[in-house]
């Protein structure tokens, strides 16, 4: 049942998972993913690098491109110190309902902006938006192709402090080469891969760190 898979992610969310505990939504999702149909979720092996990532940064602005279900809007909420503000932008209405239903199950809409539109449109709005300056910290995880256009669409936007950390997924699959090329030669990053493994498979992936020098 369930006419796409996030929402049948969705439905054994709120079968299974308790009303206001992230942390069994979270192993909901990914017990579900990895039992009965995968998805593209960052998972639990790549998730514990983005929770580490998010409690050495301790982001008061953190922008996510690409929410999905919002499996990593979760991981990366349920961290964040008070006061903190996640954006996340989704281009697909369906998928942002879901992710804002699961959001709402987990408990974590208060600390959350789920914005629907195309990254491209909304990143110029963005200061503006939330009387905001720079973020802390970007996760990225959309189109691949997407990731280094829109890394310099926030250059662009002077919404990268030095200091502010890059963290993209799927760097070795699907890989993003243009985007790997770029942080790892430009002498306004200094970059850092994670090894690890394709959420729910062993299959080879990774994460790359990129901290902006300004
Ligand atoms: C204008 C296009 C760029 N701007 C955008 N602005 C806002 N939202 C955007 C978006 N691009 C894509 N999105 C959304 O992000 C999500 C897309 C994610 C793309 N992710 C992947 O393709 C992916 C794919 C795999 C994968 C790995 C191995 C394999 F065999 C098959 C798939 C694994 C992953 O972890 C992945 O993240 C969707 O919800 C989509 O609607
Ligand atoms: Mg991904």
């Amino acid at each position: 049942s369930g006419k796409s898979r996030p929402m049948r992610i969705l439905q054994y969310v709120q079968n299974t998972a308790v009303q206001g505990d992230a942390n069994s939504v979270i192993s909901a999702v990914d017990s579900y993913c990895a039992n009965v149909e995968w998805a593209m979720n960052v998972g639990d092996k790549k998730g514990e690098i983005l929770d580490a990532v998010v409690l050495d940064v301790r982001p008061r602005w953190v922008l996510e491109l690409g929410t999905y279900c919002g499996y990593s809007t979760m991981r990366i909420a349920r961290l964040l110190p008070p006061g903190a503000r996640l954006i996340t932008l989704e281009m697909n209405h369906h998928y942002a309902q879901v992710a804002k239903q699961i959001l709402g199950h987990a408990g974590l809409d208060s600390q959350v902006d789920l914005l629907v539109g195309a990254s491209s449109a909304l990143i110029p709005q963005l200061k503006k938006k939330f009387d905001m300056d720079k973020f802390d910290l970007v996760f990225i995880d959309h189109w691949k192709t997407s990731y280094l256009p829109d890394t310099k669409l926030l250059e662009e936007c002077d919404l990268l402090a030095s200091g502010t950390v890059l963290l993209a997924d799927n760097v070795t699959c699907p890989g993003a080469p243009e985007y790997l090329h770029y942080v790892r030669n430009s002498p306004r990053y200094k970059s850092l891969y994670f090894p690890s493994q394709l959420e729910y498979l062993r299959v080879e992936d990774g994460m790359e760190k990129s901290v902006f020098l300004g």
